[in-house]
């Protein structure tokens, strides 16, 4: 049948049926970049180099992005499948070949989630790995003494009391933890070890399958050198590493987490008193209303003494939220007053002080919120 003598519902059905054969074509492209990409990942293996590397991946999404314009085609589409799908080649890639068969670490919390994630990556990587639960104590004694590594991956409100408990490591050993507060285990573990020391804090949870693209903070200690092997292998399994002061750190986690962690708290609980129907207020959400929402809920599918210590680990920051607090008042009083202009006033001033950021988050957003548009129906709890 020819497209002139077809019915508009033959039409139909023919592009449709064009429609599916592009759509496999597309299948059998990404099977072939699979497959490439596995390749690249033995050749890098082979080579020592790290599994992320976004320099190349800014390079080959510009350079598509360009083509893209050249053809009519929208720069953003081209981007987003191409992020999606290189995120499929860090799962797809084992993480480079990195060897630690002369190294033996013991990780303190190892029994824990996020320590039980780094002793398995450890372990996997050669290393001869102690995983010290709460009672292995004793059992630890005939590990310190040949430790190249201690790394501390316990609840922040007993790290510091642990580091104190330690016996003396052996000088060139490595002394790090994980905590998401970094300058009093740092200081705990300079005025225990005498060796090189390390802060590090994992910017997310044990949840994930590949370190690709995860960012962990550095605060450097003491003999940076010592411990370049640990930092060179968190890069080659894909981390991107941030360095920077204990102090900065800990300054900038006061807005990172807790302020973020207290409000989402907040706003939960406040849903909760007000008996807001979850359900209901999803269904009448636009994208990034189904974001925020998804960002309060999921803080109650996690545990909730981790987030209580890491509110609490930071004492100082209850005044700052005190202000968080004054200015919501003083905000709130304006309105109750039908004061507009003081907030559109004080809105200006704040988008003064966003500036460029404002504009670049607006755009930076649209993309997330249509991905999250798109996967609108996974949302339904219990539906169909
Ligand atoms: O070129 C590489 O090094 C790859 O591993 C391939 C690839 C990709 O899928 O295109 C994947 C991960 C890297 O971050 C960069 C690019």
């Amino acid at each position: 049948m020819s497209e002139a003598t077809a019915s508009p519902a033959q039409r139909l059905a023919q592009l449709r049926e064009a429609i599916d054969a592009t759509d496999s074509a597309l299948l059998q492209l990404l099977q072939q970049r699979r497959q490439l990409a596995t390749e690249v990942g033995v050749v890098k293996r082979a080579l020592g180099q790290p599994l992320y590397v976004p320099e190349r991946e800014a390079a080959l999404l510009s350079a598509r992005r360009a083509e893209a314009e050249a053809v009519g085609l929208s720069p953003d589409l081209i981007e987003d499948v191409l992020r999606r799908v290189m995120r499929e080649s860090y799962l797809q890639q084992q993480a480079a070949d990195v060897h630690l068969e002369d190294k033996t670490i013991v990780v303190v919390g190892g029994d824990g989630a996020l320590g039980g994630f780094f002793a398995e990556r450890f372990a996997e990587a050669g290393a001869e790995v102690f995983r010290l639960g709460p009672n292995d104590w004793q059992a630890a004694a005939q590990w310190w003494p040949k430790a190249d590594l201690v790394l501390f991956a316990v609840p922040i409100d007993i790290t510091c009391d642990l580091i104190a408990q330690l016996p003396p490591l052996p000088e060139h050993c490595v002394l790090a933890d994980i905590t998401s507060i970094k300058v009093k285990p740092m200081q705990a573990m300079l005025a225990q070890h005498q060796g090189p020391v390390v802060g590090l804090h994992p910017m997310f949870g044990p949840q994930l399958a590949t370190l690709a693209k995860q960012l962990i903070v550095v605060t450097d200690g003491r003999q940076a050198e010592a411990y370049q092997w640990l930092l060179e292998t968190l890069k080659r399994w894909g981390a991107q590493l941030y360095q920077t002061t204990a102090a900065r750190h800990d300054e900038a986690m006061g807005f990172i987490q807790v302020m973020r962690h207290l409000s989402t708290f907040v706003y939960g609980a406040h849903l909760q008193a007000e008996h807001a129907n979850i359900q209901e207020l999803l269904d009448l959400s636009s994208p990034i209303y189904r974001l925020e929402l998804m960002m309060v809920g999921r803080l109650f599918a996690q545990n909730a003494d981790l987030y209580a210590d890491i509110i609490l680990a930071h004492p100082e920051n209850f005044a700052m939220m005190r202000r968080y607090l004054d200015t919501f008042n003083e905000t709130l009083s304006h309105l109750e007053r039908g004061e507009k202009s003081q907030f559109t006033q004080k809105f200006t001033e704040v988008g003064q002080y966003f500036g460029e950021f404002s504009k670049k988050f607006l755009e930076d957003s649209q993309r997330l919120l249509a991905s999250a548009g798109d996967a609108h129906q996974l949302s339904k709890v219990g539906g169909s």
